[in-house]
Parts: structure tokens; C-alpha cells; sequence
């Protein structure tokens, strides 16, 4: 384990915070995203947060829930989003209003990507006019990784996805359906999330230190979307734990 990091620490230019434990990963990102809002809060009157929905976010945003940040002056949306109603137990928008919009974090503003259209694809032009009200560009972005190296709702095989990793896409969102997993998305296109002033990869679990490596490694970008943002000079941070 300990080579692989090491190795993992070149590949990614010392890019790599790792975590004896979810619990120490999860302080210190939740300090690490306080720290740079509130510099953005301080610089600007405001800032973005731009999350990704899963399991491994969630005892973040629990953290960041109860943490003292002036969040009326937060902007909050999602990377991506699956096209259920914000009830559905599979949206992305119902975890944020349940672990992270309570407490001192639910004076946040949240801007959800789902939107009254039945069909991601007639929602599309509405969500990107609607993300390009957003302050711009984010300041902070947290995208997860599944083992298929999609981040987001970028995933390989998917329809779309060159226009997704397009860097030059002038648009902010493409609605997306991925082959091997439920529901039509909408995503954010890495044109407009690689703009951002600091962006985390937020990993747990050796399975995702594995995907991580391949995903180090040669191959088409398409066969895993992360490297879009591996392989770009940008403010990206790995943050992982066992
Ligand atoms: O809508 C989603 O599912 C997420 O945005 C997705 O990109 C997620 O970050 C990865 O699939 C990792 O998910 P886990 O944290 O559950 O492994």
C-alpha cells in the first residue's frame, strides 16, 4: 500500500492527500473547503460550492452541515444530477437537503439541476441558462469517482460524452445517459467544472485507490472521464482514505 501511494504521489505531482481513516479525511477536507470559501467570501462577498452526489460525500456534508461559514453567502449546485424528482430516493439533490442544507448550512443557496421537464434532454437549455446565473467561475468543486472512471454523470459509453469532455464546450450542463447505470443525468461538463479555483477528488476505499492508478495510467480519456481532469494542469487535489 505504502509504494502505491508513493507511486501515486509522483504520477500525481504530490497531489495526493492520504488519510490513515475516512473520519481524519473528512476534518480535514471539511476545513480544507472552509477555509477556501470563506477566503472567497472574504475576496468577494460570496463563493460556489459544487458538490457530487454518492455515499462517499456524505459524512462530509454531515461535517460541513455544523460548521460556522457565512452561508447565505453560499452558492451551492450539483455536478451532476439523475432525472428523478428531487424525492426520489436516487437524487442527488435529496441527499444535499438532507445531510448538507440543515443546521447552520441550510442558509446556503441551492441551486438543484432537476427541473420540471420530464426528459433530461428538453431540460437541458433551462438548467445551463440557470447554472450560467450562477457566480462563475466555482470556487470549489468535490467530484467523486465510480470504478468505471466516471466523475460526475461522465461516463464512459455514455451518449454525449465528447461533448462532455469537450474543453471548449461553451455550455455548462448536457444532459447525458450513461449505458451500465440508472436514469437519464444531467451533468456538468468539464469545461465549465475544470475553471474552478480549487478542485477535490474525493476518494475512500482501496477499490478507488486501484481505479485511481489505472486511471494514472495510458489509455483513452474516454475510457475513464477522470483523466480529463488528471491530465490537465489544474487545481486538483486527490484526497483518500482506506
Ligand atoms: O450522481 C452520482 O452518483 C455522483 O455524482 C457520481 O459521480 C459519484 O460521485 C460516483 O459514482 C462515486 O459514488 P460513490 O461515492 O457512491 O462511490
Amino acid at each position: 500500500m505504502k509504494t502505491q501511494l508513493n507511486q501515486l504521489e509522483a504520477l500525481l505531482n504530490n497531489k495526493l492527500a492520504n488519510f490513515d481513516n475516512a473520519e481524519q479525511l473528512t476534518t480535514a477536507l471539511a476545513t480544507d473547503i472552509t477555509k477556501q470559501l470563506t477566503k472567497s467570501i472574504a475576496e468577494k462577498g460570496l463563493a460556489t460550492l459544487v458538490l457530487s452526489g454518492g455515499r462517499t460525500p456524505i459524512p462530509l456534508f454531515k461535517q460541513l452541515a455544523n460548521t460556522d461559514i457565512e452561508w447565505e453567502k453560499v452558492y451551492i449546485t450539483l455536478a451532476d444530477e439523475r432525472w428523478v424528482s428531487p424525492d426520489d430516493e436516487a437524487s442527488n439533490e435529496r441527499l444535499i437537503r438532507q445531510h448538507l442544507l440543515q443546521h447552520q448550512a441550510s442558509k446556503a443557496n441551492f441551486t438543484g439541476l432537476k427541473n420540471h421537464h420530464d426528459l433530461a434532454t428538453a431540460g437541458e437549455t433551462e438548467c445551463n441558462n440557470l447554472i450560467g446565473k450562477l457566480p462563475y467561475p466555482f470556487d470549489v468543486v468535490v467530484l467523486g469517482m465510480g470504478n468505471d472512471g466516471h466523475t460526475a454523470s461522465l461516463f464512459p459509453e455514455s451518449t454525449r460524452l465528447a461533448e462532455g469532455l469537450d474543453p471548449s464546450n461553451p455550455n455548462h450542463c448536457l444532459a447525458i445517459t450513461p449505458m451500465h447505470a440508472l436514469h437519464e443525468r444531467m451533468s456538468l461538463t468539464f469545461a465549465s467544472l475544470k475553471q474552478a479555483k480549487q478542485i477535490i477528488l474525493h476518494l475512500c476505499g482501496t477499490d478507488k485507490l486501484n481505479t485511481l492508478q489505472t486511471a494514472c495510467e495510458d489509455g483513452p480519456i474516454e475510457d475513464m472521464p477522470i483523466r480529463a481532469f488528471l491530465r490537465s494542469q489544474l487545481p486538483l487535489t486527490v484526497y483518500w482514505s482506506p
